[in-house]
């Protein structure tokens, strides 16, 4: 984001937000040059970012006076601050407030700032300024659990757990909950091996289930991810904490018995159907490319594209 406005600029403008007069305490802080040594309670200084779509983001922890600041001070400027943000035409508010200063959270919210989204050590707040309904994005809406489908094609064994926390004991594949920045396939070879002692590598991936308001999923809904996984050892030593049994089973027994969930019984079949036909009818699989925006990679799933496709050479 772009500073758009100068430490002078939001000097003046928080010396008016704040409504500060120097008091007599104050005076005798101020050293010859006139630099404050040692601001009183509510000579607090808010440094905001503009960002792109006109909302100015304050985050508290660069504001040094912060820790002799009370609630009911950061209120009143925090008010101000608001009405001189919305005269300007600011779109939206965005308030970063570290976990230790989190006594700023009440004053905030009685002004209409609500929870946008916290973090290990953070919680950010928001208020809309623009006109009609907010407009600005939600968070995080969604879970991501991953499980590896280790098919072993030489034995046309796979690998399945029973979950030791469940009520049920169900088989299925096993896998768990994405780590923030992790890629599905990574998900799906580090859970494995977390659970099962399993070492393989990622083929394809192989289905997607959605499901709204998942129990475990805090409210929020569950994207729920199995690859097709190529295991390079064999020997079980399954976690004892989370998993009640292990084991490598045929394939066509997984894809006719009872003891399974509705999920791992259609994957088995998907797979049963792919060792007979060809995994290229039931594999999508993954490739890295650039995006043209940031600068960044990202991974791509798709079915198998044939190359004179991919450079569009060579088609009729
Ligand atoms: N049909 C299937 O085959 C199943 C699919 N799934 C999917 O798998 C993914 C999650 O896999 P998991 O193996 O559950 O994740 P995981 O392998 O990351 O393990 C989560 C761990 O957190 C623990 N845990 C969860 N909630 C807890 C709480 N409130 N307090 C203390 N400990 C807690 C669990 O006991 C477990 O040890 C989800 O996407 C889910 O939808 C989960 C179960 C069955
Ligand atoms: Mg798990």
């Amino acid at each position: 984001m772009r500073p758009l406005l100068s430490s002078g600029t939001w000097r003046a403008v928080l010396a008016r937000a704040w409504r500060l007069r120097p008091s007599a305490d104050y005076l005798e802080v101020m050293d010859p040059r006139g630099y404050t040594r040692n601001p009183p309670v509510g000579a607090c200084e808010l440094q905001g970012e503009l960002d792109r779509f006109g909302g100015i983001s304050v985050r508290l922890a660069r504001l040094d006076a912060l820790d002799r600041l009370d609630a009911a001070a950061f209120k009143k400027g925090l008010q101000v601050a608001v009405q001189q943000w919305q005269s300007e035409g600011r779109t939206a508010v965005w308030l970063h407030i570290p976990i230790l200063q989190s006594r700023f959270i009440a004053p905030a919210a009685s002004l209409g700032f609500r929870f946008h989204h916290a973090e290990l050590d953070s919680s950010t707040l928001t208020l809309w300024l623009g006109e009609g309904p907010s407009r600005l994005p939600g968070y995080a809406s969604h879970q991501v659990g991953v499980a590896g489908a280790v098919f072993d094609e030489s034995t046309r064994k796979i690998l399945v757990v029973q979950d030791r926390n469940k009520l049920k004991n169900m088989w299925k594949f096993p896998g768990g909950l994405s780590e923030p920045g992790e890629d599905i396939g990574d998900t799906a070879v580090r859970e494995v091996f977390e659970e099962t002692g399993i070492k393989s590598e990622f083929r394809s991936l192989l289905s997607i289930r959605q499901q709204h308001t998942n129990p475990g999923a805090f409210g929020k809904s569950d994207m729920y991810i199995i690859c097709r996984l190529k295991p390079y050892s064999f020997t079980i030593n399954f976690c004892q904490h989370e998993c009640l049994r292990c084991e490598w089973m045929d394939l066509n027994d997984l894809a006719k018995t009872e003891n399974t969930t509705p999920i791992t019984s259609r994957v088995a079949r998907l797979l049963l159907y792919g060792y007979r036909e060809g995994f290229d009818k039931i594999d999508l699989t993954v490739e890295e490319l650039p995006a043209v925006y940031t600068g960044l990679f990202y991974k791509l799933y798709h079915k198998e594209l044939p190359e004179n496709y991919k450079t569009m050479t060579g088609i009729d």
